[in-house]
């Protein structure tokens, strides 16, 4: 029995894996040449790969990593072939996982859907099959798509989904990529179509199919093509066309060896005398279709429902009910196992989608998780950009602002400072002098302090404006305030009082204190070197000094007595000091 078995799977092996030898025979040293050449010969010679597989791991020589691969591939390949199994699909799992080698890996990809179909494991080939699909979708047809296009229309036709395995045949039928790939791609197309009810618009596609089979030697494409064609001719009542495609390929189907084919040939052969009412010739062809079947392990095969079907109506025809409801039992019996294994095998196909679909969905999910938390950084960016910008508004309006308010503030000192000293020398004009000197004066009159006023002139100031220019008297009174000042103390109130004249208020100071500093003051304007203006002139000033014990704590009455005192100074040759004596 597992011999027997052994030689279905080759033969299905052979129907799925027959391949294009396009690739010449010729001898070459290069290892990648001779796999792909081995592997393009592989089903139809299985010699050549083994010999090539020993010479392999006889040799010397190293081999890159991409022929280590490729010969990896063919070793599991030829286990598989042996009927290893178990130890075959491990190594092409490892082998389909690994993605170095994108073209010889869908070779071992297709390769593996073939296994798992071999072997019924439906879902595993669907798992595989699936997201391979998927993939192929986005990508442009390519030679190396040719075989994986094959094996996935032969899984869904294998569910009958038949619409989607019309479609994958016709895409590796459309390409052409070599007439022998033109061959079984077009007879799982024809098979597709029929089951769709379509191969009448695509009988000459059919004949076409088995022509170019034919041309190449392809007896079991070309044998299973004419199947098809001769059931799709038998459901159309017509006999004589399917008779004729039926009988003439017959013994090229027989010769083949193939059991599913041979046990085709004879339900469709017992079908067509059935219908002609021949109906020892049909129960012939179908004793011979069971046959074959019950040395095989034929369950759930829909061709061998209809052949106890078909035993059934041709024992009714015979009027022998008995043997009628005897092989109606067996229908029932390969009803149910073909629904059940067609059930597994959708179920499968739908697990593996609906599996797919929710791995997408889920990475959809989470690429939408992606984008949300990108949108949230980016979000979180912009607020923080915002808070940024804002906050540097915020800090440039509070730069302006100070700096408004600093202007404003040195504005209003400026503007205070102008308005209460005199612009060419700084110190006090007039309007301050009195006020500064009032308010000491009463301080002074509070305290019982005495206080001193010097008022002063200088002398002849005309002439050296005259005669030297207006900015050398400027420059003179800028001196004069200068080497004044330098006697002064800290509370003491010095102001210009207008043009050329001169006053101070001396709090806490008796009159002697301020006949000496006036003095002081009138040496060192005397001293004053005037050569620095350009200019080499005489520089004096008259001094006229008085004090709150004398003229008391009023200012007009203190700077008008000290004016007099200055006056005298003036009539008394200038360049002197005069202290107001009450007269
Ligand atoms: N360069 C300059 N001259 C000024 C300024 N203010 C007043 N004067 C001048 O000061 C001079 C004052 O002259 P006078 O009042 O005749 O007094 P004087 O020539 O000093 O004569 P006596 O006081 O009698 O010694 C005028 O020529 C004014 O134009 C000033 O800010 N700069």
């Amino acid at each position: 029995m597992t011999s027997t078995f052994a030689r279905v799977l080759y033969g299905v092996f052979l129907l799925l894996l027959v391949q294009c030898s396009e690739l010449s025979a010729q001898e070459t040293k290069s290892w990648m040449l001779q796999f792909q050449h081995a592997d393009e010969i592989k089903s139809s010679d299985p010699q050549y790969l083994s010999e090539l597989l020993s010479a392999a791991s006889d040799s010397d020589v190293t081999m890159t990593e991409q022929e280590d691969y490729f010969l990896k591939y063919l070793i599991a390949y030829q286990q598989a072939f042996n009927g290893q199994w178990e130890a075959a699909i491990a190594k092409f799992r490892t082998l389909a996982d690994d993605k170095r080698f994108p073209e010889i890996n869908l070779r071992v990809q297709a390769t593996l859907i073939n296994a798992f179909i071999l072997t019924h494991q439906y879902q595993e080939a669907f798992e595989l099959a699936e997201p391979l699909m998927s993939s192929l979708e986005l990508q442009q047809y390519h030679d190396s798509h040719d075989r994986v296009y094959r094996i996935l229309a032969l899984l869904y036709s294998k569910v009958g989904h038949y619409e989607t395995a019309a479609a994958l045949a016709q895409k590796s039928y459309q390409a052409q990529i070599s007439p022998q790939s033109t061959c079984i791609s077009g007879q799982l197309l024809t098979e597709a179509l029929y089951h769709l009810n379509e191969l009448g618009n695509s009988l000459d596609m059919a004949k076409g199919v088995i022509g170019k089979c034919q041309a190449l030697g392809e007896q079991v494409f070309a044998n299973l093509t004419i199947s098809t064609l001769s059931n799709y001719y038998l459901d159309e009542t017509l006999f004589d066309e399917a008779a004729q495609w039926l009988l003439e390929s017959y013994d090229s189907a027989v010769s083949t060896d193939y059991h599913y084919l041979i046990h085709r040939y004879h339900y469709l052969l017992g079908k067509l005398f059935f219908s002609k009412e021949q109906p020892e010739k049909a129960r012939r062809y179908l004793k011979a279709s069971v046959v074959l079947a019950e040395t095989d392990q034929f369950a759930g095969y829909e061709p061998l429902m209809h052949v106890y079907r078909l035993f059934a109506d041709l024992s009714s025809m015979q009027r022998d009910f008995e043997q009628s409801i005897r092989y109606l039992q067996f229908y029932q019996a390969q009803l149910e196992a073909f629904y059940e294994t067609m059930a597994r095998r959708q179920l499968a196909e739908y697990l593996a989608r609906t599996d797919m679909q929710l791995k997408k969905q889920t990475i959809a999910l989470l690429n939408k998780d992606n984008e949300l938390l990108y949108l949230q950084q980016e979000v979180l960016q912009k607020e923080t950009q915002n808070a940024r910008l804002l906050l540097g508004v915020f800090l440039l309006l509070l730069i302006i602002l100070a700096i408004c308010a600093y202007h404003g503030l040195m504005g209003r000192h400026r503007f205070k400072f102008m308005a209460e000293n005199d612009e060419l020398t700084g110190i006090s004009n007039r309007y301050h002098f009195n006020k500064q000197a009032e308010k000491s004066l009463k301080q002074c009159q509070k305290q019982g302090l005495t206080a001193g006023v010097i008022l002063f002139d200088l002398d002849h100031f005309k002439q050296i404006n005259d005669q030297f220019g207006h900015a050398t008297g400027d420059w003179v009174l800028q001196q004069v305030v200068q080497s004044c000042r330098n006697f002064m103390r800290i509370d003491d109130v010095f102001g210009r009082l207008g043009g050329e004249e001169f006053a101070i208020l001396l709090p806490n100071c008796h009159a002697d204190k301020a006949l000496m500093l006036a003095e002081i003051c009138r040496d060192s304007i005397e001293e004053i070197q005037t050569r620095q203006s350009g200019h080499e002139f005489l520089l004096t000033a008259s001094f006229g000094v008085t004090s709150s014990d004398s003229s008391g704590y009023e200012l007009k009455q203190l700077l008008s007595d000290a004016d007099k005192a200055m006056y005298q100074a003036k009539q008394g040759g200038r360049n002197q000091v005069q202290f107001f004596s009450g007269a």
